[in-house]
């Protein structure tokens, strides 16, 4: 399969440095390469959706942007870059990519208010300790955040009480604190009913059309909002195809991705795959 050429022309690009710019970039675990040879750009203000099958390397491919999957130095040269540059204290990255996936969620067992949620997103935690110096403008803007987000009503409850769809809008608000450039979304949708999924949605389009770029990590084509032009398949660890949306979500591109008959239809600006 020829890989397509990249889609270079989205809105919001600038002569600024990529968000993300990965080459020749091969991670192993297990002795077995489970990312091999990527190589991909992603530009500030990008939205973008990564698909493929269960276990094609897409949650490996997020470790390797937060620095948790490490690549191996690679004979054409390796580039692993991040706003411009190669290296970058963890804590500082983590700020700048926000990240949003169900296994956080499964993390949050302990009795934690949303407030905390949301402001444990400042020290990279899971709560707030003792040893955390929580100052008046962290909460300012962490109840900017919630307002933002439309759960105000929330700030006070326990993260253990809440439904999955209100967990879920939390923890974004966790992710969006430190203004990040970027939200990943891992999965994001995993769980909720369709009242929940909708209002999940409308809120991952109004944080694109605040200029953040989305990276969406997905195997449901239904999660790809509108907003997102630009998707990148990916299978068996390496990138299949990237390009621009409605070139690449087609029946035959996605039946050789699943190695099935996948039907592909298109609905008030989203998609559906049938099987
Ligand atoms: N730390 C690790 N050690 C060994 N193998 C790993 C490790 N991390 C990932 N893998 C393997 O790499 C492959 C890709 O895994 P990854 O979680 O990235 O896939 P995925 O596309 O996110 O899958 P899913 O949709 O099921 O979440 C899998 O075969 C997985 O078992």
């Amino acid at each position: 399969m020829v890989k397509m050429t990249q889609n270079m022309d989205f809105p919001g690009k600038t002569d600024s440095p990529s968000l993300l710019e990965l080459k020749n970039v091969t991670v192993v675990r297990g002795g077995r390469k489970i990312l091999d040879s990527v190589s991909l750009s992603i530009g500030q203000g990008e939205h973008v959706a990564i698909i493929g099958p269960n276990g094609s390397g897409k949650s490996s491919l997020i470790k390797t942007f937060t620095k948790e999957y490490h690549p191996i130095a690679a004979v054409d040269g390796l580039v692993m870059n991040i706003m411009g540059k190669g290296t970058w204290n963890v804590f500082e990255l983590r700020k700048l990519l926000g990240i949003v996936s169900g296994d956080l969620q499964q993390t949050y067992y302990r009795q934690v208010s949303v407030l905390d949620v949301v402001l444990s997103g400042f020290f990279s935690s899971i709560g707030i300790y003792y040893n955390h110096k929580v100052t008046p403008e962290m909460e300012t803007r962490a109840r900017e955040v919630l307002e933002f987000l439309e759960i105000s009503h929330l700030t006070d409850r326990l993260i253990s009480e809440l439904s999955s769809g209100e967990a879920r809008r939390v923890l974004i608000g966790r992710a969006l604190v430190h203004d990040p450039e970027a939200l990943i979304l891992d999965e994001p949708a995993n769980s909720l009913d369709l009242k929940a999924l909708h209002s999940f949605r409308e809120i991952v389009r109004k944080i694109a059309g605040s200029g953040k770029s989305i990276i969406l990590v997905t195997h449901t084509l239904e999660d790809i909002i509108p907003e997102i032009n630009r998707v990148i398949l990916i299978r068996n660890g390496k990138i299949f195809m990237d390009g621009k949306k409605q070139e690449i979500l087609t029946d035959a591109n996605l039946s050789e991705l699943f190695s099935l008959p996948i039907e592909v239809v298109k609905k008030n600006g989203y998609y559906q795959a049938l099987i």
